[in-house]
């Protein structure tokens, strides 16, 4: 034991633990917070902010990628009074997009992308997240990530298992990656830890709230 080595010997990874459990601890009550107050917001509050996030993806879009056609992103089917994006996933199929939503392959593992059509057939996954039945796996250029809450440095607060920092951390090149979430969703900071990745941008109803600058 350090402590039996010298009485005031400074152990940095033991404090380093406390700490990350203190934050761990944080967060779980914070997503309990803003997984409430998210779920207490009426349809059309949800519904209305979805139509002003997606008019809002479009213009960073046109501005980001001269050409959507061929363009291939991931985003989400909504689970806990997420935001609902399919209308304008449609939109960008439409368009010539392709659509990935993200799928469990194994718990604690990198995400896997698997395209994704309105008609296509879906099976329940992970946590009961409906995800595309087969159909090729693919790596997206542009990641769109649900946010439970979200701080002016870019950093993500998810449902907690680390999903999407651990898929950042493999996928190279790293998609540029828009974090979506409501503006109430906002935390002063979520305490960022050495596995957290910071987001190239994140966007809510209200607008950008975080660049980053060369992305
Ligand atoms: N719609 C949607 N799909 C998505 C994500 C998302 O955020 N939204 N994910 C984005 O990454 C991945 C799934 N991430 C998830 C991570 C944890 C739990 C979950 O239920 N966790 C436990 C608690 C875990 C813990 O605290 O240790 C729970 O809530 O009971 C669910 C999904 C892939 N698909
Ligand atoms: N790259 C990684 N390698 C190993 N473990 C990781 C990695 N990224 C995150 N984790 C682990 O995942 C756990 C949850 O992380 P965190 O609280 O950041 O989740 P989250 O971002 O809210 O979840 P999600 O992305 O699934 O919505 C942490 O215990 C962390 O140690």
């Amino acid at each position: 034991m350090a402590c039996e080595i010298a009485p005031d010997y400074f152990d940095p990874l033991a404090v380093d633990q406390e700490q990350a459990r203190d934050v761990a601890r944080w967060r779980k009550a914070e997503r309990a917070r803003l997984l409430a107050d998210r779920q207490a917001l009426s349809v059309s509050q949800r519904r209305a902010a979805a139509d002003m996030i997606a008019a809002r993806v479009d213009t960073l879009l046109a501005e980001r990628f001269p050409n959507i056609d061929g363009l291939t992103l991931s985003a989400w089917w909504p689970i806990k009074a997420e935001l609902n994006l399919r209308p304008w996933l449609e939109s960008l199929l439409a368009r010539g997009a392709n659509v990935t939503l993200p799928v469990v392959t194994a718990p604690s593992a990198p995400l896997a992308f698997r395209l994704w059509t309105p008609d296509c057939r879906m099976v329940q996954g992970f946590w009961k997240i409906p995800v595309p039945a087969d159909g090729p796996e693919v790596v997206p250029d542009l990641t769109l990530a649900p946010l439970v809450g979200w701080d002016p440095a870019g950093f993500r607060l998810g449902y907690g298992g680390g999903y999407f920092d651990r898929t950042l951390a493999v996928l190279s090149p790293r998609p540029m990656t828009i974090g979506i979430g409501l503006q109430s969703a906002r935390l002063a900071t979520i305490f960022p830890q050495p596995h957290d990745i910071a987001l190239d941008v994140i966007l809510t109803e209200a607008g950008v709230q975080y660049e980053q600058k060369d992305a």
